[in-house]
């Protein structure tokens, strides 16, 4: 039987939650620290644990069919490879960060200046598009030591917290990029595989969509069901069914995480009481 080659990142920031996501899809595989390639058992997926950083190349030459990895690599190394689906972890940003006490006015201060990444062409790129003349130096780790050690005035990496750039007396003064875990796909993937990754990606897409979601029960009195309605839209709309207690009702729907707070107060203002919120598993809409 055909099965469905992916990628993931055999170890780092990227392994735990691409697994997670699989896992959350109903999908079992083993976690890659003992082995370089594992089956799914109830899913025709096999998993490749590659270093982030090789992905792209083995998307291109069709050894595998899909891959998790930061969309920074993508702008990195391969730019010929679409993001099909954003999948919300991992979030960073690609910076330019200075010693704190360097004066820096504007992008054109480096024209000259030695910069120190790991993303050559994303700095490259970005450097051309603002004409600047920058003295690019590769190195693969620990960027944040180079203008600690005479090595680059500046550097170009990934910031999350920004505490490793606090930590190393560096301050961030451009962003580059923004970045998060996306899928992506092999140009050589063969119609068989794309039956199965289309399987894969409604599991993954039903997964995002409850992730960002929470289902509220509350109680309210009839009265002020109505107005209570006009604030929790639902799916469809919401559920109103009768309390044992006359004169009352509770109400179920769906609220989106991002406003969750604004509609909780909301609520509460409304007249609702006895509020449960609860984490949903899969949302098929
Ligand atoms: N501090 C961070 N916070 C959030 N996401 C991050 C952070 N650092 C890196 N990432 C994201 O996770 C990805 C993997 O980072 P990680 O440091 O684990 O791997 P790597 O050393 O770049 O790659 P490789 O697998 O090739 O060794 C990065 O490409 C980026 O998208
Ligand atoms: O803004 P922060 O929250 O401090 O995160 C940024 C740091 O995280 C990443 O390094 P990582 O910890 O992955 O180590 P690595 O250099 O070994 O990949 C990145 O290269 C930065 O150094
Ligand atoms: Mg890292």
């Amino acid at each position: 039987m055909n099965k469905l080659k992916i990628a993931i990142q055999k170890s780092g920031r990227l392994n735990e939650d691409s697994l997670r996501i699989l896992k959350d899809s109903g999908i079992s595989v083993d976690n890659g620290i003992d082995q370089l390639k594992a089956s799914a058992r109830n899913f025709p997926l096999e998993v490749l644990y590659l270093r982030n950083g090789d992905i792209p190349q083995y998307l291109r030459d069709g050894v595998v069919d899909i891959a998790i990895l930061g969309e920074n690599i993508l702008i990195e190394k391969g730019q010929d490879l679409p993001v099909i689906e954003k999948l919300g972890f991992s979030k960073c940003r690609v910076c330019i960060a200075v010693p704190k006490n360097a004066i820096y006015n504007s992008i054109k201060d480096l024209d000259g200046k030695k910069v120190a990444t790991s993303y050559p062409n994303t700095v490259r790129e970005y450097f051309d598009k603002n004409s600047v003349e920058a003295n690019i130096h590769l190195i693969n780790g620990s960027v944040e030591i180079a203008p600690n050690i005479g090595l680059a005035d500046a550097i170009v990496d990934i910031v999350s917290s920004g505490s490793t750039l606090f930590k190393n007396n560096l301050k961030e003064v451009e962003e580059i990029v923004r970045s998060e875990a996306v899928l992506t796909m092999s140009p050589k993937i063969s119609a068989e595989s794309k039956e199965i990754l289309d399987k894969l990606q409604f599991r993954i897409q039903s997964v995002l969509k409850a992730r960002k979601s929470k289902y509220v029960l509350l109680n309210a009195p009839n009265e002020r069901v109505e107005n209570i309605i006009k604030i929790l839209p639902g799916m469809r709309s919401p559920t109103v069914l009768p309390l044992a207690d006359e004169g009352w009702s509770s109400i179920h729907s769906v609220i989106n995480e991002e406003t969750f707070w604004e509609v909780i107060d909301e609520l509460k203002t409304n007249g609702a009481e006895g509020i449960l919120i609860c984490p949903i598993e899969k949302m098929v809409l």
